[in-house]
């Protein structure tokens, strides 16, 4: 959906109090008496959607007034755009002196004035959608609120940012606890013009309806664009307290489909950006989303919030130096996820700390010395008393064994050790056939090179993973051709591996001491220039300015840095669908992020993954024990009750025990089950996109299958509808986006949505493996208006859908 921009108008007639209509003089909203204020997000009546005729509703008085002010606020934001560019071109057009400060200053105002201009642009949409009217007595009238703060010439506040705490009423008062709010109004925007209000009035005796409903059924109504939007215009109470809790430790936000947990995700991120923005912006945020599909479907939402810089990452992606693409075997995935794979790694790079079973003569320029098992032994210990990774211990290693040997060399050459060690372990360190020896005993290794080598050979499976069973170390094999089609199940092993082995030498590290320093250095003078400018603070901090413009030139962007260092330390991480993720996988978040300070979104009911969590506990036992907060969801505000019934049923009829959340609609569609043509079952499904496509408005469709495989997996019915449907209707591939039709497997779907789902056989979606009851859960729940089910077999357990 795309809040990003106004609702269309044709949106306007359906909603009650919309399109034109006083909030005093509409007709009374068709639903029984409100059950609950606005803190406890939305009613648990279904929300009403009534038509209404937007010219038969008289104008409500204040419309003038309020496009005056919206108006007046949009001179504001073009005359501060005007104003930058003018700044900006100034600059561009200054030359510099030639000096590395001057060339510095202008650097670091030019990208001072290119931020400001982006954020400027960002706002276009809905710059302000909210206003509230405080208690007689209070500092200020009224307050309007929007997507960023303005200020007119003299200082004055004209609107108040989202995420400001003088915005937090308009998301929390409510009728029970209205704190100084007498009045809550909504505006409702077309482009640049306000097309109606709503008001929700919080003070008994002030009349009027006392709800927000009307601004929220639009949103959740609207067509679906394939790319997610913002929800700042009509973001829950439930929703607000999570997306401004405190960031310190781990916050689990358990809800089910279509709560908003990754709106909820997406608005808390650019919150904490806004309001802890000088630490996050030198840290940076790491956002997890489940594919590149999922990423790309919310990509617009932080943009649109003003926010850029954010890492956006699969799970697959989290180890910089490997490209994981390949597909997983379950029973693979399930016990590479296993927290045994600790030891098991631990012990094949202990294998390959190797002690000579007998002494190895080696010539060194005719004189005979012998590296023998018990110097080598003794060297192996000194080395792991270090307790430094593989690569770092080396180091010790390799001086022990090379000390043993000088001794020997210097007697068979009747010199004194004392005198010449220094120059006989340079001979020694040298001399190829000593190399070889000892790289034999201690060989400087890589993350890829180890785990390649593991999972091809049985010996070393066998000897790393006693406690696995056979069946479990069958599973682990790959075929050598094979050996580095890295999966997303071996990330977490490569970068536990990478801790294991550390740097293969240590000048890197002496290296990035320097920078360390270097860095400093910038870092001071880029907060003299933003002291001395004394602009754009809230925006662009030191750590950016220099970032961008450091000595030896541009070296990337805090965001551009952090995704190719795998030892980044991120300030705040953000996991969504984080019940996928394995206890392995938990662990390199854990690295990534050692402050812990992270929110996790997801639903333990819809977990596919093998190696997903069952229980939140279960899952962060390891990465914090019980030290987690937990905050639910429990409004849907995708799937209509009369779909999301369906899918309680199947839920509950699959023994798995979750809470469905509360539809905030009814729909106006019941799901229907179409049997498909045991001959041609494809012209069936052809035949019912054909029959969907006509109501979908501009929204879009997915046909969802048990797998992409076999006659009827998406692979072969997407390339049947693209041939017989107009070029464009139908996409691609399961990454695409922007046509009208998707057809997915449905572990695909995971996180998306469309208005219209044809469900292509759930019995094969339930029989598909362990987890099938959670993906049938989630294929229902896809749809934002209309469900078909389109079969042969008999209906899953708990399916009560009426044929057509
Ligand atoms: N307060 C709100 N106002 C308007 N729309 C909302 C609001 N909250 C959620 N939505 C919309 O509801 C839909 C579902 O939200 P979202 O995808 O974040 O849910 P989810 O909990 O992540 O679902 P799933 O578990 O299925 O992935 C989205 O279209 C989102 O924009």
């Amino acid at each position: 959906m795309n809040h990003g921009s106004p609702p269309p108008a044709s949106m306007a007639p359906r909603v009650p109090g919309y399109g034109g209509g006083h909030a005093r003089s509409a007709p009374p909203p068709q639903r029984g008496p409100r059950s609950r204020g606005r803190g406890d997000g939305v009613s648990d009546q279904h929300l009403p959607a009534a038509p209404v005729d937007p010219d038969q509703q008289p104008q409500h008085p204040d419309l003038p007034a309020e496009r005056d002010y919206v108006a007046g606020l949009y001179a504001r934001l073009d005359a501060l755009r005007a104003q930058t560019a003018e700044q900006l071109a100034e600059v561009r057009r200054t030359r510099p002196t030639g000096t590395h400060q001057s060339r510095f200053e202008r650097d670091a105002f030019a990208t001072l004035y290119e931020d400001r201009l982006s954020q400027l642009w960002s706002v276009e949409n809905r710059l302000c959608f909210g206003r509230l009217d405080l208690q007689p007595g209070a500092e200020e009238p009224r307050r309007y609120v929007g997507r960023l703060g303005l200020s007119d010439e003299r200082g004055g506040q004209l609107l108040v940012d989202w995420r400001a705490p003088a915005a937090q009423d308009f998301y929390q008062a409510t009728a029970a606890a209205p704190r100084d709010v007498v009045r809550r109004r909504h505006l409702l925007t077309a482009g640049r013009r306000v097309t109606d209000l709503e008001d929700e009035v919080l003070v008994a005796g002030e009349g009027g309806t006392t709800t927000g409903d009307a601004a929220l059924l639009a949103a959740v109504s609207a067509p679906r664009t394939g790319r997610m939007g913002d929800i700042v215009a009509t973001i829950q109470a439930e929703q607000d307290r999570i997306i401004r809790a405190s960031d310190r430790g781990v916050l689990v936000v358990q809800g089910g489909p279509g709560t908003g947990k990754t709106a909820v995700a997406l608005h808390r991120t650019a919150y904490l950006l806004y309001t802890h923005r000088e630490r996050l912006a030198r840290s940076g945020v790491l956002l997890v989303g489940p594919s590149p599909v999922f990423l790309r479907y919310v990509e617009q939402v932080l943009p649109a919030l003003g926010e850029t810089g954010v890492v956006t990452l699969t799970p697959a992606e989290l180890y910089p130096a490997a490209t994981a693409t390949a597909e997983e075997d379950p029973e693979a995935a399930r016990v590479k996820g296993d927290l045994r794979m600790v030891d098991v790694l631990a012990a094949a790079v202990a294998a390959r700390q190797r002690i000579p079973a007998r002494p190895v003569r080696i010539d060194v320029d005719g004189t005979p010395v012998a590296l023998r098992p018990d110097a080598v032994a003794s060297a192996r210990n000194r080395a792991r008393r270090t307790r430094k990774p593989h690569n770092e211990a080396r180091v010790t290693f390799v001086r022990e064994v090379l000390s043993s040997l000088a001794q020997q060399l210097a007697r068979g050459r009747n010199l004194d050790l004392a005198e010449e060690r220094a120059d006989l372990v340079t001979e020694l360190r040298e001399n190829v056939d000593v190399r070889r020896e000892v790289n034999l005993c201690w060989m400087p290794l890589t993350p890829e090179k180890v785990l390649a080598q593991l999972l091809v050979s049985p010996e070393r499976l066998a000897a790393a993973a006693p406690r696995l069973s056979p069946a479990e170390r069958r599973a682990l094999l790959r075929p050598r051709e094979r050996a580095t089609d890295w999966t997303e199940a071996d990330v977490p092993l490569l970068d536990e591996l990478a801790e294991l082995l550390g740097d293969l030498d240590d000048s890197t590290r002496r290296a990035e001491g320097r920078a360390a320093a270097e860095r400093e250095a910038e870092l001071a003078y880029a907060r003299t220039v933003l002291e001395t400018t004394n602009a754009g603070h809230e925006m662009v901090s030191a750590e950016l300015l220099a970032d961008r413009f450091s000595v030896d030139g541009p070296v990337g962007t805090v965001a551009e840095r952090a995704v190719a260092d795998r030892t980044w330390a991120y300030g705040h991480v953000v996991v969504d669908e984080a019940q996928e993720l394995s206890a392995m996988a938990w662990r390199l978040l854990e690295r990534r992020c050692p402050s812990r300070s992270m929110t996790l979104v997801g639903d333990v009911a819809q977990t596919s993954s093998e190696a997903g969590a069952h229980s939140w506990a279960q899952a962060l036992q390891p990465l914090v024990d019980d030290r987690w907060r937990l905050e639910e969801l429990t409004v849907n505000y995708r799937t209509p009750a009369r779909i999301a019934r369906v899918a309680a049923d199947v839920l509950a009829a699959a023994g798995i025990d979750a809470r469905p959340p509360t539809p905030v609609r009814e729909g106006e569609h019941e799901p229907v089950a179409v049997l498909l043509d045991a001959t041609d079952p494809a012209a069936t499904v052809l035949a019912e996109v054909r029959e969907q496509l006509p109501h979908l408005g501009g929204g879009r469709l997915a046909v969802l299958t048990a797998r992409e495989d076999g006659p009827l997996g998406a692979g072969a019915l997407r390339r049947s509808l693209r041939a017989a449907l107009p070029a464009r209707t139908v996409a691609a591939g399961h990454d695409d986006l922007d046509a009208p039709v998707s057809v997915l497997d449905v572990r695909r779907a995971k996180g998306l949505e469309f208005d219209a789902v044809l469900l292509v056989e759930p019995a094969e979606v339930l029989h598909r493996g362990s987890r099938g009851a959670n993906d049938l859960y989630v294929a229902l729940t896809r749809a934002t208006q209309r469900l078909v089910i389109l079969h042969a077999q008999p209906l899953p357990p708990g399916m009560d859908v009426a044929g057509r």
